[in-house]
């Protein structure tokens, strides 16, 4: 957390130089809606941080606020040291950003779509077509590249999309929801391309996902949730926050079975998605106990150790995929 001190009756934060994006206490409102409330993080170097959230949660508009492309209503940020209100120009030059939103010119091919970008940068000659050939590889585009942007798959275009937020070598990358669109052949590239930049150029990636596996592969996660952080940590330590193994039942008597499992073991099942969830240190135990309570009730019961939905499900009471958007 940044520090804060008193200079002439203002109130000035301090950046954690430890940090390369520090976000505090930012909250951001369209009209009555608020998309963002009191978000605070940060990210270290080098490392892949995931913000993994299902739709409606805020992702965009922190990337939005993050990018220099909206402004900030209340709290601070700061990337490489460089405050985000008043910096946003150099910001810029060291930031490497793929939206959700496509971005490409359809009527140019591939690689006047990355030279076009190389330009924007100031990017010319030798060194831009280096990076354009480098960017081609390891994306998987180089027999692409002297085809329209309109003749691509969505898949492709979308690792046009991330080959140009790579051109200029930032020392950031913002990802939006990368691999949306991708097959599993290509996210696996994509990845594999990740973690060679975070380890061989010291680039530090925040992405957001909606995918589990995904988020699977981050150093750090946070899990966004109707614009708040709900949970901050290593995918492990999410993991080892829920209490033992998760059951889930199903039943045709939802409601009467989770009364008759709080009476009997004192513990309160949840109803999720038409079933009940709960969190046993000795699952296995437990599901014993529970058939041999409730034969008649019980339809099937599953039984595992917890996953990053899990996580999701145990901090807001919603499965993933249902979470509605209600801010
Ligand atoms: N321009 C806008 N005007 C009004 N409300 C908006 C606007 N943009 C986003 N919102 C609302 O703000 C909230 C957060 O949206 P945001 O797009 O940041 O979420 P997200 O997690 O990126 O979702 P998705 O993955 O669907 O893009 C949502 O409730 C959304 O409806």
């Amino acid at each position: 957390m940044p520090k804060t001190v008193m200079l002439s009756n203002t109130l000035i934060q301090e950046t954690t130089s430890a940090s390369s994006i520090g976000v505090f206490e930012i909250s951001h409102r369209y009209g009555d809606r608020l998309a963002l409330n009191q978000l605070s993080f940060e990210v270290h170097p080098s490392e892949i941080f995931g913000l993994l959230g299902p739709n409606g949660g805020g992702k965009t508009t922190l990337f939005r606020l993050l990018s220099t492309l909206l402004p900030l209503q209340s709290g601070t940020a700061n990337i490489a040291g460089l405050d985000l209100a008043t910096e946003s120009q150099r910001i810029r030059n060291l930031i490497g950003v793929t939206f959700q939103s496509p971005s490409l010119d359809g009527k140019l091919t591939v690689q006047e779509n990355l030279k076009h970008q190389a330009h924007l940068y100031g990017i010319s000659g030798a060194l831009m077509r280096e990076r354009i050939e480098n960017a081609l590889k390891h994306l998987g585009l180089t027999d692409r590249k002297h085809g329209l942007a309109d003749s691509l798959s969505g898949g492709l275009k979308r690792r046009v999309e991330i080959a140009k937020g790579l051109l200029h070598a930032p020392q950031v990358l913002l990802l939006d929801e990368p691999s949306t669109g991708l097959d599993p052949g290509a996210r696996h590239d994509l990845w594999k391309y990740l973690k060679q930049l975070q380890r061989e150029d010291g680039v530090t990636i925040l992405i957001t996902t909606h995918l589990m596996e995904e988020a699977e592969q981050c150093d750090r996660l946070g899990i966004l949730h109707q614009g708040e952080l709900v949970a901050l940590g290593t995918p492990d330590k999410l993991r080892a926050s829920v209490g033992g193994d998760c059951l889930t039942i199903h039943s045709e008597y939802l409601d009467e079975l989770q009364t008759k499992i709080t009476e009997k073991f004192s513990v309160v099942p949840q109803i999720v998605n038409h079933s009940l969830r709960l969190e046993h240190p000795r699952g296995h135990e437990f599901l014993k106990e529970l058939i041999d309570a409730f034969p008649q009730l019980v339809t099937s019961v599953s039984l595992g150790k917890p996953t990053l939905e899990d996580v999701f499900i145990h901090e807001t009471g919603h499965q993933f995929w249902q979470a509605k958007e209600t801010v």
